[in-house]
């Protein structure tokens, strides 16, 4: 099994069940609300930790209870936290609706979506994930130039993220249903880019390399109860695949499959349990 260095939020998602399918203009009536870890460095880094890998995770945690409870649980899990940076800044839940098909909705607070990774530590691993929306300039250009790098997409189209391979959601980037993809994602991830791989949902994943675009069918999944961090469960297989040296193809059939798993909730990749807080965590930004 391999060494994942994944650089990635830690948050603690509060989750809001809805009685039915989420409509703007409507009155929603919700059933629990619960607080439970998330976050898209915590969710890979979990599903690579079932599927055997030593994790290290290069996070930053409130020194505040929510944060000190993350800890522990990531403790529990078999995280590597020797890397992990605190902050006396309060933790600030992210809210997720669940609607009655699964369907989730993100509200994220402005501080979260601000964030900017400034340092890594020098640690050797086998491949590094990452997952940040912002990064100072060289920050990754060193990370890349002495490991294996799987990055999603940023969002930010000034960013650049040095990858033999970038993930992202189909729906989040537009720019990349063209043919020329491949070509622009290497203005992203460099000239070491291998693949571009774009998820769509149910749909076929779309695998873009320098000789063409495929089509990956995604294997049918009864109705998911929550479809939160289905992407960042992909991205951890892919990964487990990647890192077996398999082809690009067959790294994302073992994206898809992880994915699925966790969906259906299967045996070691299940949700998070709860975090023990009795504070509501209100919004303080
Ligand atoms: O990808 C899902 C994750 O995105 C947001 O960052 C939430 O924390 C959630 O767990």
């Amino acid at each position: 099994m391999g060494h994942v260095l994944v650089v990635g939020s830690v948050n603690v998602d509060r989750i809001w069940r809805l009685t039915a399918p989420l409509r703007s203009g409507e009155r929603l009536t919700r059933e629990e609300v619960t607080l439970r870890p998330g976050g898209g460095g915590f969710n890979t880094g979990a599903a690579l930790l079932a599927l055997g890998h030593r994790v290290t995770l290069a996070a930053t945690l409130s020194t505040d209870a929510a944060g000190a409870a993350c800890r522990a649980r990531l403790e529990a899990m078999g995280f590597d936290l020797r890397h992990l940076r605190t902050t006396d800044a309060p933790t600030v839940p992210l809210d997720i609706l669940v609607d009655t098909n699964g369907e989730r909705t993100i509200i994220a607070p402005a501080t979260t979506e601000a964030r900017r990774l400034t340092a890594l530590p020098a640690i050797e691993a086998d491949i590094a994930y990452v997952n940040v929306r912002r990064a100072t300039p060289g920050v990754l250009e060193a990370l890349a130039a002495r490991t294996r790098v799987v990055a999603q997409l940023p969002l930010e189209r000034t960013e650049r993220r040095p990858a033999q391979v970038l993930i992202a959601s189909a729906a989040d980037h537009a720019l990349f249903a063209g043919a020329d993809a491949f070509a622009h994602a290497r203005e992203i991830g460099g000239e070491g880019l291998a693949a571009l791989v774009l998820t769509q949902g149910a749909g076929p994943v779309q695998l873009c390399e320098a000789q063409g675009r495929t089509g990956v069918a995604v294997p049918p999944l009864d109705a998911p109860a929550d479809t939160t961090g289905a992407g960042d469960a992909f991205a951890a297989g892919f990964i487990d695949g990647w890192l077996a040296d398999v082809p690009a193809q067959a790294a994302v059939q073992r994206g898809s499959a992880i994915a699925g798993r966790v969906l259906a909730g299967d045996a070691g990749f299940q949700r998070p349990a709860p975090l023990p807080l009795t504070t509501a965590l209100i919004a303080a930004d």
